[in-house]
């Protein structure tokens, strides 16, 4: 079988969501696999369209792909739309069928319409066929502490209000666990 290569793939502008990357990849390492991170940088993209080939070769190479990017005016910032768009040849060859698939992402609000960001990447998941993962910590269900809000389609990020802090250090943590989760999943 070898080690589980999961490919945690973003953009970020001032570095919440890479926080929350990083902090997914750590999860990742801890329990054995390999976190290959991709960051999806804006000079890629060329009048709105993304162009990196070789990032989606290896993609295609991962077990698993974890997708990230910060909640623009309730929904995935353009710069990650614009790699969604630009996978649309992976989702004509079935390049990631039956690969596992999560998201994460971060918003300036505890409620800024993030679910939205999720959706749009679960149904980018699906139409890939790959299987989307949730969250599975509740604060109502365990006692990890985990998840403060509350979402179960994918990670749900943002400050805490008043802290300086980029994120959360609740939702770190959770990126931490995320990380494992997928990871153990995929293994
Ligand atoms: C153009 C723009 C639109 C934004 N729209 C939202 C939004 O709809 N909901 C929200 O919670 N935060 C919103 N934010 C805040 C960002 O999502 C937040 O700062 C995020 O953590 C930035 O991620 P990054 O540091 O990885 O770039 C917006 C920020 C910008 C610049």
């Amino acid at each position: 079988m070898g080690t589980k290569q999961i490919g945690v793939v973003f953009y970020s502008k001032t570095g919440a969501t890479r926080l929350l990357a990083q902090h997914i990849s750590e999860g990742i390492q801890s329990v054995g696999a390999n976190a290959q991170i991709f960051e999806i940088e804006s000079q890629s993209i060329i009048a709105g369209r993304y162009q990196n080939t070789p990032l989606f070769e290896q993609l295609t190479k991962c077990d698993a792909l974890i997708f990230g990017c910060p909640t623009y005016m309730g929904s995935p910032a353009a710069q990650f739309k614009a790699f969604m768009d630009a996978s649309s040849d992976c989702y004509v060859q079935k390049a990631w069928q039956n690969k596992l698939a999560a998201g994460f992402t971060s918003g300036g609000s505890q409620n800024g319409e993030q679910q939205q960001t999720l959706l749009a990447m679960f149904a980018l998941a699906c139409q890939h066929g790959m299987l989307w993962a949730g969250l599975d910590v509740s604060q109502f269900s365990d006692d990890l502490g985990l998840n403060r809000t509350g979402s179960s389609l994918g990670l749900v990020a943002s400050p805490e209000p008043g802290d300086p802090q980029l994120v959360a250090t609740n939702d770190l943590q959770t990126a931490f666990y995320f990380g494992q989760r997928i990871a153990k999943l995929a293994g």
